[in-house]
């Protein structure tokens, strides 16, 4: 392994999405690039990499956005994110709330105050978009677009392959960044969906998961 990279809300951060500084503590002691993997917008996601200390490789908005040296924002299906949102505010009877649209070019994002599974319902005649709960927010989102693909683009710039990551999160958005990695970590309170496909699941919760998976890791000789 030559690299990691590390969802954010519900992974080093607890619950309440404050910083888990036991994850800050792990992440600063590797000495591979660290890249840090969001659902969370491209300014937050640089905020993120700047006060944990990774250096600012990032991947936002789930993949739709990667910056590595350079930013490239993937705009192709934003239109049929709209309108399957249009389609569900005007269908659903749900009081929808879009989260930092003003800085959201890639997707949706919404505040997690309706019935998922019924929402899901209604855009099955939406097949080109997928609806992505975290755990924090609610995501309209192309099928085409992850952190999975985000992840290899970024590794792409990095001159690395996907599979050179060691690759650590907790909900259903981490699911395709593990599947690409080279060695998948699920923490401990992580959705099962995504312990089902991880490598490893830790005992360990949130950043003391982190902790556990890089002491782990590095145990292995599988990052130094
Ligand atoms: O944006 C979300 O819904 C959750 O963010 P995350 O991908 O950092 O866990
Ligand atoms: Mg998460």
């Amino acid at each position: 392994m030559k690299a990691l990279v590390v969802d954010v809300d519900g992974t080093i951060t607890l619950g309440d999405r404050s910083l888990d500084c036991r994850a800050v503590r792990a992440l600063r002691s590797l000495s591979v690039p660290v890249v840090i993997a969001t659902g969370n917008v491209l300014c937050s996601a640089r905020t993120i990499s700047k006060l944990v200390g990774t250096g600012g490789i990032v991947i936002a908005e789930n993949g739709g956005v990667v910056e590595c040296n350079k930013v490239e924002h993937n705009t192709a299906y934003m239109k049929e994110c709209e309108d399957a949102f249009n389609f569900l505010n005007e269908h659903s009877g749900f009081d929808l709330e879009k989260l930092d649209p003003e800085n959201r070019r890639t997707e949706i994002c919404l505040r997690r105050n309706f019935d998922v599974e019924k929402a899901m319902q209604l855009l099955r005649e939406h097949p080109g978009v997928e609806i992505v709960d975290t755990g924090f927010a609610v995501h309209i989102k192309s099928k085409m677009i992850n952190k999975g693909t985000g992840l290899k683009r970024i590794a792409e710039l990095m001159g690395l392959d996907a599979q050179d990551f060691v690759a650590i999160g907790d909900s259903h958005n981490d699911v395709e960044m593990l599947e690409v990695s080279g060695f998948g970590v699920a923490v401990g309170n992580a959705h099962h969906e995504l312990k089902g496909i991880a490598d490893m699941v830790t005992k360990g919760e949130h950043g003391a998961g982190v902790a556990e998976a890089i002491k782990y890791i590095k145990e292995k000789m599988m990052l130094r």
